[in-house]
């Protein structure tokens, strides 16, 4: 039996973590899970899952739902709970399944505690990529991408010759609005930013997607999982998200994975490696019932979040912290409509040129340098 921890249970990757721990009860259980603040969704998994510890964002969300859980559970809460369940004596491996920067610290904890990482949270790899993986090398932890690109990518480099690769080709939808024009951006609302043409996804994801900003953030993932310099990190638009990412080899063979867009494919793929388990949850791929795969070069004019990742990426340093809490605290007035869709990108561009880099930057020192830009953006945009 292999036991989880689960951060952000209540989400999106997190409720179909809970599918395929679900599919697979003689297999897998949840010794400890942590959410934010949605009890009502959170009491049907504590109810069937029955973790013995669960953390919430505050202590105000812990004393709602202290006396709705069995008084058996410990209760904790902050920054603090999710590194207690992180790090939790009982389990065997973490899932990362929180939204933002927030799940860096849990992430640090869990690779202390020799625990097996299932990485879906990319913003920890994308503000701190270098530490993680130091101290992940130093413990012998695995990190296991969930990330559907990266989970593709990884499978794409089992049993080969992993000098003998040349490129990392990693796919994207194009985004809620990739028909339209960038002068037609200036005007899109939230809702029909969160219209996501293949995936149903977490609401910031969903505008990340459309920014293609995601797509640079997952550049960033890609460079430190698979250490990988950026000039050898391509992005392609592919429409149908049939192919989930490719690697080129020295021969010019090309490997990649393919599947009908599911996420619990590489949530499962995660928490079963190296083994592979029947799902009777997701579909099989017919491509004479899709026809025709589509693949188109980027246009970084027509998606600038693509080439500010870039650049922050290959700056190295504290740039990519910037440039991932620009976008989260960006992201976030965007959907509070506080700010237009174009000036997500805008705000991000100005923090980026605001900040001077520090290079090889220390925890505490990413820590100060993701409180500052939070404050930066957020004075810029009130
Ligand atoms: N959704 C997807 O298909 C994919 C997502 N990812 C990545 O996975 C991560 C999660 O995405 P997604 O599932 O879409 O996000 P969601 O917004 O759906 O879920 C986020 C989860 O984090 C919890 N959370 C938020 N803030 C806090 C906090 N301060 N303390 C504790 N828990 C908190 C939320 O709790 P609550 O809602 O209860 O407040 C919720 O459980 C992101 O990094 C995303 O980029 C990667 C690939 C695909
Ligand atoms: C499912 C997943 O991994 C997302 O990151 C997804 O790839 C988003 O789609 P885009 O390709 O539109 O960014
Ligand atoms: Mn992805």
């Amino acid at each position: 039996m292999k036991k989880i921890s689960l951060l952000g249970a209540t989400g999106s990757v997190g409720t179909q973590t809970l599918e395929v721990i679900r599919e697979h009860a003689d297999q897998f259980s949840v010794a400890a899970l942590a959410f934010g603040q949605n009890i009502d969704a959170a009491l049907p998994i504590i109810h069937e899952f029955r973790p013995r510890l669960v953390s919430v964002k505050n202590k105000q969300v812990a004393d709602q739902l202290r006396i709705q859980i069995d008084s058996g559970i410990k209760l904790v809460y902050g920054v603090e709970g999710m590194i207690e369940v992180a790090s939790a004596t009982d389990s065997d491996m973490l899932v990362n399944a929180v939204l933002g920067s927030i799940g860096l610290e849990p992430t640090l904890a869990a690779i202390e505690a020799g625990k097996t990482i299932g990485l879906a949270n990319k913003e920890t790899l994308v503000t701190a990529g270098h530490i993680v993986m130091q101290r992940a090398k130093e413990s012998g932890v695995s990190v296991l991408p969930i990330d559907s690109e990266h989970s593709a990518i990884f499978q794409s480099i089992q049993g080969q010759d992993r000098s003998a690769i040349s490129k990392l080709i990693i796919t994207a939808s194009g985004g809620s609005f990739r028909d339209l024009k960038r002068e037609d951006l200036e005007k899109v609302t939230v809702n029909d930013a969160l219209k996501h043409p293949n995936w149903s996804m977490g609401a910031k994801i969903t505008i990340d997607s459309a920014t293609m900003m995601n797509k640079g953030l997952e550049v960033i993932e890609a460079h430190w999982l698979f250490h990988m310099p950026y000039e050898k990190i391509e992005t392609l638009i592919h429409r149908e998200s049939i192919v989930h990412s490719l690697v080129e080899y020295a021969d010019h063979s090309v490997m990649a994975q393919m599947g009908l867009p599911s996420m619990l494919v590489p949530i499962q793929y995660a928490l079963s490696y190296p083994s592979r388990m029947k799902s009777r949850l997701t579909k099989p791929l017919h491509l004479s019932e899709i026809g025709n795969l589509h693949f188109q070069k980027v246009d970084t004019c027509r998606y600038p979040s693509v080439s500010l990742a870039y650049q922050a990426g290959k700056e190295g340093g504290t740039m990519p912290t910037v440039l991932n809490a620009a976008n989260e605290v960006a992201v976030h007035a965007f959907l509070k409509k506080k700010i237009a869709f174009l000036d997500i990108e805008r705000y991000v561009e100005k923090a980026l040129e605001h900040h001077q880099t520090v290079h090889n930057p220390d925890l505490r020192t990413i820590e100060a340098v993701d409180k500052e830009t939070r404050v930066f953006v957020a004075d810029l945009i009130n």
